[in-house]
């Protein structure tokens, strides 16, 4: 037995409230497939969002898991981060199931979208929640005939209670490429203590990550994707995002699973997936 969940408006877009039987919650805008807030089962809110946020057509939500496809950052010719995170995306499918709920959303080419990026594409992002676990999943298929090539991220905010003293563990023995300094550096601690301005790319990854934020301790999982990358701006940087308030940088901290330093390529016909798992232990 399911039960369909249908379009609501949050902020003025188009949204599903996802609510599973035993009480875990999602809001996901279908604006950019952006997941906006993640309450599992007995718990709170584990993702942070700016209170300072834009919540219109074509404009970035600070804040939740944006959708970075198919350029990360600006390491190619289009829009920093790429297009999906200011389309809307169609809805496929939305519902609460026995033990979960469930939403799929879909991102196709269009007129736009070839102008910048000469690709047919089917994209899908599909959201599940069940009990303390967030599943996240980004497919894409090339529907062309030419190959095709892109980096992707899900760029998930995570909320603090108090960046100085949370840390990351699952690092260990990885080679990160240093955005803030740019250069390549390789990770020797165990536990990544926050402390200012983080901006890493960590390549291959090879265990889950933990999350330590006083006694919360939040699991991270990622597969398909074989890079994470680590961001806070710090104080200076942070104060500076128009669209983050002063101070919020320390309730916050992005542990984005990604494809960045070996972009994937796709032949014509073929698919690739990625998901991040997050639980609440
Ligand atoms: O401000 P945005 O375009 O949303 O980007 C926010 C951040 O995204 C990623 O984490 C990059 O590694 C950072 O360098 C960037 O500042």
């Amino acid at each position: 037995m399911s039960t369909p969940i249908t379009i609501t408006r949050h902020q003025g877009l188009e949204a599903l409230e996802l609510v599973a039987p035993d009480g875990a919650r999602a809001t996901l805008l279908l604006h950019g497939a952006h997941l906006l807030s993640w309450v599992p089962a007995g718990a709170d809110e584990q993702l942070y969002l700016s209170p300072k946020s834009a919540f219109a057509t074509g404009q970035a939500v600070r804040g939740g898991v944006p959708v970075i496809f198919p350029q990360f950052a600006a390491r190619g010719p289009l829009q920093r981060h790429g297009f999906a995170r200011g389309k809307p995306w169609q809805l496929v499918s939305a519902e609460a199931g026995k033990d979960d709920a469930l939403a799929v959303l879909r991102l196709n080419d269009d007129g736009a979208t070839r102008m910048v990026w000469p690709h047919e594409f089917e994209a899908e992002i599909s959201i599940r929640i069940a009990g303390r676990v967030l599943e996240m999943e980004l497919a894409c298929e090339n529907r062309g005939a030419t190959p095709m090539s892109f980096t992707a991220a899900l760029h998930t905010y995570l909320r603090l209670t108090q960046y100085i003293s949370a840390s990351l563990q699952g690092l260990s023995g990885l080679a990160f490429w240093d955005s803030a300094s740019d250069r390549a550096a390789t990770q020797h601690e165990d536990l990544l203590r926050l402390d200012g301005e983080m901006d890493r790319i960590y390549q291959d990854l090879k265990h889950d990550l933990t999350l330590r934020d006083g006694d919360r301790r939040l699991r991270i999982s990622q597969q398909g994707f074989s890079d994470a990358v680590v961001w806070n701006p710090g104080q200076a940087k942070g104060d500076a995002l128009a669209d983050m308030p002063e101070g919020g940088w320390k309730q916050m901290l992005c542990v984005e699973a990604a494809q960045v330093l070996r972009p994937i390529e796709l032949p014509p016909g073929e698919s690739w997936a990625g998901m991040q798992t997050l639980e609440l232990t």
